[in-house]
Order: C-alpha cells, then sequence, then structure tokens
C-alpha cells in the first residue's frame, strides 16, 4: 500500500487541464480562463454623474444658475456650460464639458430654467472621472481565474463576447451493487439499499467545476459493470465508480475496468477510511477513479481525490482544493491506528470538534461534517486544545 502523500502526488502529476475553449460569456459561468481578459473599452467611457441632479461649475456657486439642457445615460455628450450654466443630469449621463460637480436634486429648488441651492452642498462632486474603473487594454481577469458571478462582471465589462477557457471535465459516475435502488424505492423491496451517493457525487464534481454527464446504476455482475462502464467512458472524462473496490467475491468493478487501455495509477492507499480506492488512466487524458462503496468512504475520497482531479483538469492548481489549515481540537482525539487518520468532525467555535462515530459506513452524521481532521499512521492520541490539520470537507 502506498501512502496518501504517495497517491496524490501521483494523481497531481497525471493530471493536466483538457482543451483550451472559446466560449460565449453567457455559458462561461464555472470555467477557468486559459487566456486572460483585457477591457475592450474605458470604464466609465468618459466623466459620468454619479447621482441625479445638475452637473454645475464650482466656482459658480451658489448660483442662482441657469439650466441650458439634459443628459441621460446613453445619450451623446451635451454641449458644454459656461459661466452661470447648469444642465439637468442624471446618474451615468455624460457630465458636460466645463462642468466639475454634480448638485444632487434633493439641495436644488428649480423655477422654469432658474436653479437655486437650498442645501449644503458638501465634498463630494459626484463626478466618476473617465477611465477610474479601468483603462481600455488593463488585464481584468487573470487567466486560471475561475468564472463565478462577480468575475463574470468583470468579463462582461470589459466588453467581450467570448472568453477562452479550459473546457469543463465532464464525469459520468457508475454505482455498483445488487442491493441498489433509486431513492425512494427501496422501503418496500426487502434488502434494497437506496443509492446514496450518485447524487452527492455529482454535486461534489459540479462545485468544482464538472459537467456531469450520466451515471448508472450496474449490479454485482462483471459483463454488465464493463458494458456500463465502456458506454459510459465513451463519453466521459473521468469515470467514476462507487463500491466494488475491495477483495470482495463480488468486488468486480476494479477488475472490469482496469485492463483494455487503462493503467493503474494506483490502488489501495494506507489511508482510513478509503483503502480500497484506485485510479486508472487511459489514453486522451480519461481517468476511472474507484472509490468504496461505503458512503462516508466514498465522499472523504471524493473530497480528497476527485476534487483536486476536477479542478486539474478543469484548469485548476491540483493543491488549491486541499487547503490543510491548523484548527485547535475542542475535545480529545483517540489514535488514528496504522493507517493515516481522515476523521470527520465539525466546526465549533472556530474549533475542531471531532465526531465520536467514526463509521466509514455512516450516512447521517454526514450531513454535519464540515471538517476532515487528518492524523498520521501510528501517531498517538491528541488532547483538546492541541492543534489537529484541517480541511473543509
Ligand atoms: N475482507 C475485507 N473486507 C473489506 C475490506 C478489506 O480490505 N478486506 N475493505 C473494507 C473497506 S476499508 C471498505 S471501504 C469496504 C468498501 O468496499 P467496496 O468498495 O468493495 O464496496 P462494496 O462492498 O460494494 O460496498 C460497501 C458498502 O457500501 C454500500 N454501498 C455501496 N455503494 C453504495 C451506494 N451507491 N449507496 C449507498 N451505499 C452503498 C454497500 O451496500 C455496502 O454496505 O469494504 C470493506 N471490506
Ligand atoms: O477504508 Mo474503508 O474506506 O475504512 O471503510
Amino acid at each position: 500500500m502506498i501512502s496518501f502523500d504517495e497517491a496524490s502526488a501521483i494523481l497531481r502529476e497525471a493530471a493536466g487541464p483538457l482543451e483550451e475553449v472559446r466560449v460565449a460569456i453567457g455559458e462561461a459561468a464555472g470555467l477557468r480562463l486559459s487566456r486572460s481578459v483585457e477591457a475592450r473599452i474605458d470604464a466609465p467611457r468618459f466623466d459620468v454623474s454619479a447621482m441625479d441632479g445638475y452637473a454645475v461649475r464650482d466656482t459658480d456657486l451658489p448660483g442662482p444658475l441657469r439650466i441650458v439642457g439634459k443628459s441621460y445615460a446613453g445619450s451623446q455628450a451635451p454641449a458644454g456650460i459656461s459661466q452661470g450654466e447648469a444642465v439637468r443630469i442624471f446618474t451615468g449621463a455624460p457630465v458636460p464639458e466645463g462642468a466639475d460637480r454634480v448638485l444632487v436634486q434633493e439641495i436644488v429648488e428649480t423655477r422654469g430654467e432658474q436653479l437655486e441651492t437650498v442645501g449644503e452642498y458638501g465634498e463630494a462632486r459626484h463626478i466618476r472621472a473617465r477611465g477610474s474603473d479601468f483603462r481600455e487594454g488593463e488585464t481584468l481577469l487573470d487567466a486560471g481565474t475561475r468564472l463565478g458571478p462577480r468575475q463574470l462582471v468583470a468579463a462582461a465589462a470589459a466588453d467581450c463576447a467570448e472568453v477562452w477557457a479550459w473546457r469543463a471535465p465532464r464525469i459520468a459516475i457508475l454505482a455498483t451493487g445488487d442491493e441498489l435502488v433509486a431513492p425512494g424505492t427501496a422501503s418496500d423491496r426487502p434488502g434494497a439499499l437506496p443509492d446514496s451517493i450518485t447524487p452527492a457525487l455529482a454535486e461534489m464534481a459540479r462545485q468544482y467545476g464538472a459537467t456531469i454527464v450520466d451515471s448508472a446504476v450496474a449490479p454485482d455482475d462483471p459483463d454488465r459493470i464493463e458494458e456500463l462502464a465502456a458506454r459510459l467512458l465513451d463519453r466521459c472524462d473521468v469515470l467514476v465508480t462507487i463500491g466494488g473496490a475491495s477483495v470482495g467475491e463480488r468486488d468486480f468493478a476494479s477488475r472490469s475496468i482496469e485492463g483494455g487501455n487503462f493503467r493503474t495509477l494506483f490502488s489501495r492507499i494506507a489511508m482510513r477510511p478509503g483503502k480500497p480506492v484506485w485510479c486508472a488512466k487511459g489514453d486522451g487524458e480519461r481517468f476511472v477513479l474507484g472509490l468504496p462503496g461505503n458512503p462516508t468512504s466514498a465522499l472523504v475520497t471524493a473530497r480528497l481525490f476527485l476534487a483536486p482531479l476536477v479542478t486539474a483538469l478543469a484548469g485548476g492548481d491540483y493543491d488549491e482544493v486541499l487547503g490543510w489549515r491548523e484548527l485547535e481540537l475542542a475535545e480529545d482525539l483517540p489514535a488514528p491506528g496504522p493507517r493515516e487518520h481522515f476523521g470527520r468532525g465539525a466546526l465549533s467555535k472556530g474549533n475542531a470538534l471531532p465526531f465520536a462515530n467514526q463509521q466509514s459506513g455512516a450516512q447521517a452524521l454526514l450531513a454535519k461534517a464540515d471538517l476532515l481532521l487528518r492524523q498520521t499512521g501510528g501517531s498517538g492520541g491528541l488532547s483538546a486544545g492541541q492543534a489537529i490539520q484541517a480541511l473543509d470537507f
């Protein structure tokens, strides 16, 4: 068995970004930029008003002034103003030449073309200068940036119809086990078990930048597993299998898929949970990641291997999603045993609270497990107040 760090190093080395694609901005959410985004225009494009009111010359105040025109957002720049003149102006509208202040409409009174100030106008000039947000040619987003809602604002404001990005990895999920049925159909079938892992893996993969193309449940029949795996592999970059990873008589998944054009990267790791996890790489950047069937084992190994694999294929840094940090233990933690332990716990008042139940088949408790808590295999127990390596789960 190899260590978790050795397995991670192998997968990190094997996984790089997929192809670069040109994507319409409306389709680019969640992708990572393969090239930076440069502004094609200034923002603002000219000096604009930050308020609804009147554009004036500061030296003419307090007035009275004569209103000589109007300026709306999207309209052509109005004619310039001279001494004693003002222009009715709205937020985002171009400021006329000569004006250097906007009076908010709340502090003026108008009668026909006549304007008088009736309140304090203070320090703020309420003018956003041309290019004060960004300049044409300026880099607004660096290559590698993932496009979330805030980054999409910058990309669209740069006046880009399309961006260059790394293609999202396509993931397919194959759960294996005669006992598995769709959630909602187990209660009246003796021995049946809801497939509780597929929806969770799909969501996790999505969160890290993947597209889910398909999923299937296979019985413990090697021919069926092989057939379904081949069908799914035709359409995806990463096939994630669930179950059938250990040594049980019916644990066919690993044996069915490992042949063919796939080369095993690792199989069996000295970690708990997750000992049976395995990974193979095929031609053309295709991966099969075999996760154990115990639900907690599956989710822990997905967080530790699938999340960074998806991130790396999507153009990110493999280690970026493995941000271990030191937390203080809220309670004592027993010794982990010989394998490296990735225990579950919750964040409690800024500290790590380890769970007493560390069964790898647990499902209910996963809903409360914010943290993975890492202990080196063979190390001793830890006391409340001592430091522990923690990862957001
Ligand atoms: N003799 C040994 N037995 C086991 C070993 C071992 O080394 N020697 N390893 C144990 C470890 S560690 C794990 S983890 C489990 C995982 O084994 P498999 O990956 O082969 O998983 P299965 O046997 O198919 O299933 C285990 C368990 O999980 C349930 N399961 C499976 N898929 C799902 C799903 N999609 N949704 C919900 N539950 C699922 C399945 O019904 C079983 O109860 O093996 C140990 N055994
Ligand atoms: O390693 Mo298994 O994943 O403990 O339960």
